[in-house]
């Protein structure tokens, strides 16, 4: 069956061979099984952390978790109840139907709605749908963002990310191109040099020291590339893209982070992170990206 409904998760079978799995915690795909035109074998293209909770007891350290309505701690004045990265990632999601089922993808939609859990700490109405595709060599996700609100009340003002855990041992990968773009420095010591923009200067970025970069304005389509693994991610509505490796520095104070796993991966996640999307009454907006496995 390509589309298996489990308690907990829905498993994607693409006829050619890849696979995913999704689970409806967080809608965080835990699993991208694919190979690639050079490499027809699938090889698991995520890291997930042996010591992430699966259980719905806090967000997987590892797959892709979802980001929204806020990126790290909240700022917006709506969004000061809620912790870091927002609840999206922290609920669990309904399972609303198969998208498409056929050698072209295999596509399901999950979806978010207001619940006590949200409400208490997050008032204004919302629809999330969550479209995940799973292609012979891709996988591609799309948040749908509607504001259910009446037309009368102010935008929905929200950030968005996919926090992609891209598995490739994290002394060999690099990932491009972000030279010139401008960015903000997380490792940084004080609030003041955090909130100085930087330029990039490399012409392939690598995460051999604490890296935690959230670049502006940045070109929308980036290769993570090393021995082992290759993707290119691909994305729509996300202005901005953050690169994130803890090393040991940062990775051995993370309680669910099994013991040197910062070695085993980088975080290249796209996102709208600087600013807010400013959402009217009864639209919907659409972030996207495609990942597409080169190696
Ligand atoms: O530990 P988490 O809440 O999952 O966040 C993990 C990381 O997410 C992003 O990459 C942020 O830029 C980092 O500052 C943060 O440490």
């Amino acid at each position: 069956m390509p589309v298996q409904q489990q308690v907990d998760k829905i498993v994607l079978t693409h006829p050619k061979g890849s696979s995913a799995e999704i689970l409806l915690y967080g809608a965080t795909v835990i699993s991208w099984k694919s190979g690639s035109v050079p490499n027809p074998q699938p090889v698991e293209r995520l890291f997930v952390s042996s010591k992430a909770a699966l259980d719905g007891s806090k967000p997987v350290r590892g797959g892709i978790p979802v980001v929204f309505p806020c990126f790290g701690a909240p700022t917006h004045p709506e969004h000061l109840k809620l912790g870091q990265h927002g609840f999206a990632r922290s609920e669990t999601w309904t399972f609303n139907s198969i998208v498409m089922d056929n050698e072209a993808g295999v596509s399901v939609k999950l979806t978010l709605e207001p619940k006590a859990s949200i409400t208490e700490r997050y008032e204004r109405p919302f629809h999330l749908a969550y479209v995940v595709t799973l292609a012979e060599h891709q996988i591609s996700t799309d948040l749908h963002v509607q504001n259910t609100a009446l037309s009368t009340t102010p935008p929905l003002e929200f950030q968005a990310l996919f926090h992609n855990y891209i598995r490739a041992p994290a002394s060999e990968v690099s990932i491009t191109p972000l030279e010139g773009i401008s960015y903000y420095d997380k490792t940084e010591t004080s609030e003041e040099l955090r909130s100085k923009p930087k330029t990039e200067q490399r012409a392939t970025v690598d995460v051999k020291k604490f890296t935690d970069s959230v670049y502006e304005d940045a070109p929308g389509i980036y290769e993570v590339a090393s021995p082992t693994n290759k993707v290119e991610i691909k994305t729509k509505s996300f202005k901005d893209v953050v690169v994130w490796n803890p090393q040991a520095e940062a990775g051995s104070k993370i309680g669910d982070m099994e013991a040197g796993g910062w070695e085993k991966y980088v975080c290249v996640e796209p996102g709208y992170v600087r600013g807010f999307v400013k959402l009217e009454a009864g639209q919907t907006w659409i972030g996207q990206q495609v990942l597409t496995a080169k190696l």
